[in-house]
């Protein structure tokens, strides 16, 4: 299997609104996919299609090689998703949280993993404290340490870098270089188009639902230079939002 994504007429209505119009593409295992569009354009409900969170109206998918329809189990077991807003027990610490979920998603050696996982991410001073108290940028980091605690082949991160600080963005940048070196794939949306030209290794471009621009970063790169010249080409694919800007 080299796809680590692959969709096939992938949609998603909402009634008459159609917020996915069908969608075929695929992400090749090892990627760091970066997924851009205007506010709206239908990315969350794209990650939250391939991550079962919700059930397409029209198409199908695959994710590390699992039938989101027929075999969602197989899929959840796979990935690992860090939301925009992260969901935690606000009265438990950073460690309750993470031995939580490390139990209910069955990795061995609990405990052990996630004191690895805490060293990995550099957060182990967060381990005792109560994650309640923490700013959005924290919770990031803890929602980004529970997603990888059993090791996903996939990672979903819906705007990872809102509410982190220039020096998070930067970790986060190292941690999603090594996570990729280890051969996780990592499907990420962002508005960040400089993160984009650093971090990711190929691009999407969803525009009202539709996708309106794929292909490898190193092409766009060759094409159109710099951060600056990415910033030209996603706003040439998005007139409205050139005339906006
Ligand atoms: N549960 C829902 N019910 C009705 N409409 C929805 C629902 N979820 C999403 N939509 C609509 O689908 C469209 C796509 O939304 P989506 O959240 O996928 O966009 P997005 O690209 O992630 O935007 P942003 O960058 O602002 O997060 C929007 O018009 C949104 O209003």
């Amino acid at each position: 299997m080299t796809d680590a994504i692959s969709t096939t007429g992938l949609g998603r209505s909402y009634g008459a609104m159609v917020a996915l119009h069908p969608l075929t593409m695929t992400v090749a295992k090892g990627e760091v996919f970066g997924f851009l569009g205007h506010n709206g354009a239908g990315k969350t409900t794209t990650i939250q299609l391939l991550t079962t969170l919700a059930r397409p109206t029209t198409g199908r998918a695959s994710v590390a090689g699992h039938d989101i329809l027929s075999d969602g189990m197989a899929v959840r077991r796979s990935i690992g998703y860090v939301p925009e807003n992260v969901r935690l027990y606000d009265t438990f610490t950073t460690h309750e949280n993470l031995l939580f979920f490390a139990h209910l998603s069955a990795v061995d050696n609990p405990a052990d993993r996630v004191a690895e996982t805490l060293d990995f991410l550099g957060i182990a001073d967060l381990a005792a404290r109560r994650v309640g108290e923490f700013s959005k940028g924290m919770r990031q980091r803890v929602g980004l340490a529970q997603a990888i605690l059993h090791r996903p082949a996939v990672l979903f991160l819906d705007e990872p870098t809102s509410g982190l600080d220039p020096m998070g963005v930067k970790l986060l940048r190292r941690v999603i270089e090594r996570l990729n070196a280890d051969g996780m794939t990592i499907f990420m949306n962002t508005h960040l188009l400089g993160e984009v030209a650093r971090t990711c290794t190929s691009i999407g471009i969803l525009s009202h639902g539709r996708l309106v621009f794929q292909d490898r970063i190193d092409t766009v790169n060759n094409l159109y230079g710099d951060e600056q010249a990415l910033e030209a080409l996603y706003l040439s694919v998005l007139p409205e939002a050139g005339r906006a800007a």
